[in-house]
């Protein structure tokens, strides 16, 4: 816990790649602290920082399209759990940088300082596919979209990382579709709320902020007994978002 007894809320933003997660994530970022707003300290951070280091012949199989980066053996959960918990605790954290630009290999000797902040909005395909990183977020949100929409996205997307049309569209056939299918959709029925139309969705963007807002006030408030009560009943996302809702059945909108 940070000296002034803060806890950092945990938003989770999941779904398939291209699915709009990080524009759910800008939406929400400027909803929270844009003009007129009760401003909240906001930082984003991908799950694609938690790649884990690949041995050279993995480096070597990524760089000829081999390597799959949709699966969970992929990822270092054990680092991205043990950064949340510090982040959640309001305790400075540092994280590879993940850019698209750059191979892994690159963007994992760049690191970053995240903020502190009251709200950390984590987006990334396998967010809730292991139970230990899934509870720790306060809400966790599904971003929905088709499967032709998210691949015309992701060929523009792979093509600016340099890819041909023909290893992007052998590379989604292979990895992409197949993990999307085994591994993220199933972990769609943990989310709170499943948002179709990603970004576009504002109904859903205005409607959740409030309550964000909500949580970020309640952890200022929050003794360390009431934050580890609240830590053990992690796992019920749902049932505290409906408990502290009842609580306080009039949230205002801000103005
Ligand atoms: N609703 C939308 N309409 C049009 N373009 C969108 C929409 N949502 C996302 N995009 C675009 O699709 C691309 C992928 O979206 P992004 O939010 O980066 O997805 P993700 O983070 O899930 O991979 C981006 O270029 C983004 O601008
Ligand atoms: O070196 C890499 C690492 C990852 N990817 C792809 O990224 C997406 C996940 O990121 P999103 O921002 O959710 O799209 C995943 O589907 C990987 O295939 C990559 O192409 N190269």
């Amino acid at each position: 816990m940070s000296a002034n007894n803060k806890r950092t809320i945990l938003i989770g933003v999941a779904g398939g790649s291209s699915s709009g997660k990080t524009s759910v994530c800008e939406r929400i970022m400027q909803q929270l602290s844009g003009p007129g707003q009760l401003s909240s300290r906001v930082d984003m951070l991908s799950m694609s920082s938690f790649y884990r280091r690949l041995t050279d012949e993995e480096r070597k199989a990524a760089q000829a399209g081999l390597f799959n980066f949709d699966h969970p053996d992929a990822f270092d959960f054990d680092l991205m759990v043990s950064t949340l918990q510090d982040a959640r605790m309001g305790k400075p954290v540092r994280v590879a940088e993940y850019d698209p630009s750059l191979s892994l290999a690159a963007a994992q000797q760049r690191h970053r300082e995240l903020a502190l902040v009251d709200v950390l909005l984590v987006k990334g395909i396998l967010l809730f596919y292991q139970p230990r990183l899934r509870d720790l977020f306060d809400v966790k949100l599904f971003v929905d979209c088709d499967s032709d929409t998210r691949l015309a996205r992701r060929v523009r997307t792979d093509l600016a990382r340099g890819r041909s049309l023909v290893s992007t569209l052998n590379y989604h056939t292979e990895f992409v579709k197949p993990a999307f299918e085994g591994f993220c959709l199933p972990t769609k029925k943990y989310a709170d709320l499943v948002l179709p139309r990603g970004p576009e969705n504002l109904v859903a963007v205005e409607l959740m902020v409030p309550r964000i807002r909500d949580f970020v006030a309640e952890a200022t408030q929050a003794s360390p007994s009431k934050v580890a009560r609240r830590d053990r009943s992690n796992g019920k996302t749902a049932r505290h978002l409906s408990e502290s809702a009842a609580a306080q059945p009039q949230v205002s909108r801000p103005h």
